[in-house]
This record gives structure tokens, C-alpha cells and sequence, in this order.
């Protein structure tokens, strides 16, 4: 069987570490540099049990609390990847705003989405809490992740989560039991 297209988008406040979270997923790496991004497109085969999935990941340029929800990623996408920082409670702010954007957009009350809280190796800096981001989350019937793009943590766990969430909307549940990441 081919794999199944998955297209996702990664959204979010500038610098959050949307490229960061792609390239580490994609490629396994972290590179220590910020270069904003216009927009990427990363490919990735991946599986979930059974399934084997070809992920399109569109990495789009940051936006902020003005910024039109760019028509183009309101068509063609299975799911999205909303990330804030933890050191940055207008991140969080932003996040908000963003998802309430996309549900505007799209026309419906439900959409594939994985709250992602990255930057977790910068414990110090902290500005919002796990309880802030489980929250959020829960009120947008939304998985929740917190994660570190630097020290590869729960990366690929996103992605994962997503997929299945998106599975689950499709009507397909058997896959929502034991789940192996490759
Ligand atoms: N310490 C730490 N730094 C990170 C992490 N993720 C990203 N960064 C850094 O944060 C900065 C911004 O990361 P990017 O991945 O470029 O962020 P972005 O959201 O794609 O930024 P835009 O393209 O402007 O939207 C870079 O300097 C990254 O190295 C992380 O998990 N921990």
C-alpha cells in the first residue's frame, strides 16, 4: 500500500521554534541560528503502528496578533501544529488568536490540532505554566505537548499525535490503542 498524504502546517509567533521543531523532526538535527522563515516545505516518511504515512510539513513564516490567517493554509491540510514558547507569554497570546482564526476560516467548530509549548530546556525563563498550556488545550479539545526542539524532546511526538487525531476525524479509531513511532 502507498503511504497515506498527510499534509500538516506549523503556525505560531515569530522565533517560537517552528523551523527548529521541522528540521529536528525531519532531519535530526538542531541548528543554533534564527533565520526567518518565509516558508518551507519539508517532506518525511514516517509510521504510526501499522501505517505508513508520506507527512508534507509546511513550516509557514511567523505571524503576529494582526496578521490575516494566510488563505492558502486554510485548503489541502489534515491537520495543523499551533506552537508558542514557554519563555514568551505573547506567544501564548498569539496562539490564541491564531486558532481562533483558523476555525473562522476553515467554517468549522472542530479542526485537527496539536498545542505545542516549545523551549522546555529553558526552564528558567518559564513564563507560562504546563497548567496554562493543558488548559488551553482542553478548551479547544486539542492534544497538548510540551517539548524542546534543542534537546529533541517529544518531537516526534507531535507529529504522531496529530496523525492520529487526524485519523480519528477520518473515522478511523482503530488506531487510537498502542502506538510505535518510527
Ligand atoms: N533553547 C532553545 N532554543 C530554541 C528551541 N527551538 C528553537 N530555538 C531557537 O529559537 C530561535 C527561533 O527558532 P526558529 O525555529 O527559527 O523559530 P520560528 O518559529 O521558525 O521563527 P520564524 O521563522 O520567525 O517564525 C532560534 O535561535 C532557535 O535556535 C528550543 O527548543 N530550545
Amino acid at each position: 500500500m502507498p503511504p497515506k498524504e498527510r499534509n500538516i502546517a506549523m503556525m505560531g509567533y515569530r522565533s517560537v521554534g517552528k523551523s527548529s521543531l521541522s528540521i529536528q523532526f525531519v532531519e535530526g538535527q538542531f541548528v543554533d541560528s534564527y533565520d526567518p522563515t518565509i516558508e518551507n516545505t519539508f517532506t518525511k516518511i514516517t509510521r504510526v503502528n501499522s501505517t505508513e504515512y508520506e507527512v508534507k510539513l509546511v513550516d509557514t513564516a511567523g505571524q503576529d496578533e494582526y496578521s490575516i490567517f494566510p488563505a492558502q493554509y486554510s485548503m489541502d491540510f489534515h491537520g495543523y501544529v499551533l506552537v508558542y514558547s514557554i519563555t514568551s507569554q505573547k506567544s501564548f497570546e498569539v496562539i490564541q488568536i491564531i486558532y481562533e482564526k483558523l476555525l473562522d476560516v476553515m467554517g468549522k467548530a472542530y479542526v485537527p490540532v496539536v498545542l505545542v509549548g516549545n523551549k522546555t530546556d529553558l526552564h528558567q525563563e518559564r513564563a507560562v505554566s504546563t497548567e496554562d498550556g493543558r488548559k488551553l488545550a482542553e478548551s479547544w479539545k486539542a492534544q497538548f505537548l510540551e517539548t524542546s526542539a534543542k534537546q529533541n524532546e517529544s518531537v516526534a511526538d507531535i507529529f504522531h499525535l496529530l496523525l492520529m487525531q487526524i485519523e480519528k476525524e477520518n473515522g478511523n479509531t482503530k488506531e487510537q490503542s498502542s502506538c510505535i513511532i518510527s
